[in-house]
C-alpha cells in the first residue's frame, strides 16, 4: 500500500487530490455533537493543502436513500472543517454535478473544498458493479489522484471506497495508516486475556462479528441494543426492546458454542428500562427503573445495563491484558441511560490493559461523557470497519489501496 508520504515526496502542487474521508459525525439538527472524525482527517488534509494540492474532500453522512435529503447534508461538516483549518472551505451542493465541477475548477493551489454527501447518489452504494462504476467514473473526473482516509467506511464496497481508487493513482492517508497499525496489534500477537465489549444499535452488523470473535477473544461482554436478542434467545421477556427476531436461532447457537469452547459470554444481570425511548432533544426525564435481566416487564424497553452488571463488566475488564470496546452500553445520549457506558469507559481507564475503543458512537460517547480521550490506548474512528478488520475479513477500501 502506497502512503500519502510517497505522494507528498512525488509532489502534489497544483494536482486535484480526492480525499475519501469519513465525516459521518453525530448531529443534533445541524449542530455537530462530536467532531472527532473531522479532526481525525486533518493531518492528511493539511499535509496535502500545505504541499499545494487542490483538495476535494468527500464523505457519506448517515444513510440517506440514494437521493438528496437535507437532513443528511454535509454542509455542517464542511463548515467545521473550515473552522479547524482556519481557512475558507467552499462547499459544493451536489457531489458530481454542476456545483461540484465549478467548485473544483475554482480551487486554487493549497485550497480545500467539500462536495455534498456521496450517498445522495444511488451509484455510491449500489450492489450493481456497473452502476457503481458509472458513479465512480463521474467522481474520477473531479480529480487526478485518490487518497483513501475514511477508515470508518473501508468495510463498505461503495463506489468512492472501492471503485474509485481503481481509476486513479491511489494512496492511503495518515488516518488509515495509523488505524491499521494499531489494529494489527490486536490480530497478530494479542496479549491475553483478551476481552471484547460489544454494544450499540447496529445489531445485525455486530451479531455476525460475534461468530468470528468466539474463536479469538477470551471474554465477550454484551451490552447496548444487542443484549435483548440474547435475552430473548434465552427465553426471557424483553418487552419492547430492540430485537433481531430473525437472528434468534443464530444467537442460540452462539450461546451454545461459547459454553462448549470456554469463551466467557457475559450478559447483563440487570437492565435499566423505561416505558418508551427517551427524547434525546429535550432530555425530558426518561422514567428509568432497574429490573433483573430475566424479569423484564412487558411493555418496557431496555435502554442500559444496570448497576450490578456495571460492576460485573468492570471486574471482567479489570484483569484483562487487552480490551477492545465497540458500541455504547446504553442510550448514553440521555443522562438516565448513560451510566453503563460511563462505567465501561471508566473500567478501561482503570485497567492496565492495552485498550482500543472502536466506533464513531463509542468514541463520541467517551468524549461527550467527559473522558480524556488521550488516556485510552487508541480511539478508532471505525465502528463496523474496526470490527471487520478484527474478524480478519478483507476490507474493500483497504484492498483497493493495495497495488
Ligand atoms: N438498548 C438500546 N436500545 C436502543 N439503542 C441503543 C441501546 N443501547 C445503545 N443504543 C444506541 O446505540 C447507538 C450507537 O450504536 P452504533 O452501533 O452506531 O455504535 P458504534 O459502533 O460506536 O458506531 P459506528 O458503527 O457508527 O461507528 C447510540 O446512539 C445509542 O443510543
Ligand atoms: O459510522 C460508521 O460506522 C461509518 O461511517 C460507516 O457508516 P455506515 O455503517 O452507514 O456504512
Amino acid at each position: 500500500m502506497k502512503t500519502i508520504d510517497e505522494l507528498l515526496s512525488e509532489g502534489v502542487a497544483g494536482k486535484r487530490v480526492f480525499v475519501r474521508a469519513d465525516l459521518n459525525v453525530p448531529l443534533d439538527g445541524t449542530r455537530i455533537t462530536d467532531d472527532g472524525r473531522i479532526r481525525a482527517v486533518l493531518p492528511t488534509v493539511k499535509a496535502l493543502a500545505d504541499a499545494g494540492a487542490r483538495v476535494v474532500v468527500a464523505s457519506h453522512l448517515g444513510r440517506p436513500k440514494g437521493a438528496p435529503d437535507p437532513a443528511f447534508s454535509l454542509a455542517p461538516a464542511a463548515a467545521r472543517l473550515g473552522e479547524l483549518l482556519g481557512s475558507d472551505v467552499p462547499f459544493a451542493t451536489d457531489t458530481v454535478g454542476e456545483s461540484a465541477r465549478t467548485t473544483v475548477a475554482g480551487l486554487s493551489d493549497g485550497q480545500v473544498a467539500v462536495v455534498e454527501n456521496l450517498r445522495f447518489n444511488a451509484g455510491e452504494t449500489s450492489k450493481d458493479d456497473a452502476e457503481r462504476g458509472a458513479f465512480a467514473d463521474r467522481l474520477a473526473a473531479l480529480a487526478d489522484v485518490y487518497v483513501g482516509d475514511g477508515f470508518g467506511a473501508v468495510h463498505r464496497k461503495h463506489a468512492s471506497v472501492f471503485d474509485l481508487p481503481a481509476r486513479l493513482p491511489h494512496y492511503a492517508g495518515h488516518l488509515i495508516a495509523t488505524e491499521v497499525g494499531v489494529l494489527r496489534k490486536l490480530t497478530d500477537d494479542v496479549k491475553r486475556p483478551y476481552a471484547v465489549v460489544l454494544g450499540g444499535a447496529k445489531v445485525s452488523d455486530k451479531l455476525a462479528v460475534i461468530d468470528q470473535l468466539l474463536g479469538k477473544a477470551d471474554r465477550l461482554l454484551i451490552g447496548g441494543g444487542m443484549v435483548f436478542t440474547f435475552l430473548k434467545a434465552k427465553g426471557h421477556e424483553i418487552g419492547s426492546s430492540l430485537v433481531q427476531e430473525d437472528q434468534l436461532p443464530v444467537v442460540r447457537e452462539y450461546i451454545e458454542r461459547a459454553e462448549k469452547s470456554g469463551v466467557e459470554l457475559v450478559l447483563p444481570v440487570d437492565v435499566v428500562v423505561a416505558p418508551e425511548f427517551p427524547d434525546l432533544k429535550t432530555k425530558a426525564p426518561g422514567r428509568p427503573s432497574t429490573v433483573a435481566a430475566d424479569a423484564m416487564p412487558a411493555g418496557q424497553m431496555g435502554l442500559d445495563i444496570g448497576p450490578e452488571s456495571r460492576k460485573l463488566y468492570a471486574s471482567k475488564i479489570a484483569d484483562a491484558a487487552t480490551v477492545f470496546w465497540n458500541g455504547p452500553m446504553g442510550v448514553f445520549e440521555h443522562p438516565d441511560f448513560a451510566e453503563g457506558t460511563k462505567a465501561v469507559a471508566q473500567a478501561l481507564l482503570d485497567s492496565q490493559a492495552f485498550t482500543v475503543v472502536g466506533g464513531g458512537d463509542s468514541a463520541a460517547a467517551v468524549r461527550i461523557l467527559g473522558f480524556d480521550e488521550n488516556a485510552f490506548g487508541h480511539i478508532s474512528t471505525g465502528g463496523g470497519a474496526s470490527l471487520e478488520y478484527l474478524e480478519g475479513k478483507t476490507l474493500p477500501g483497504l484492498a483497493a489501496l493495495e497495488d
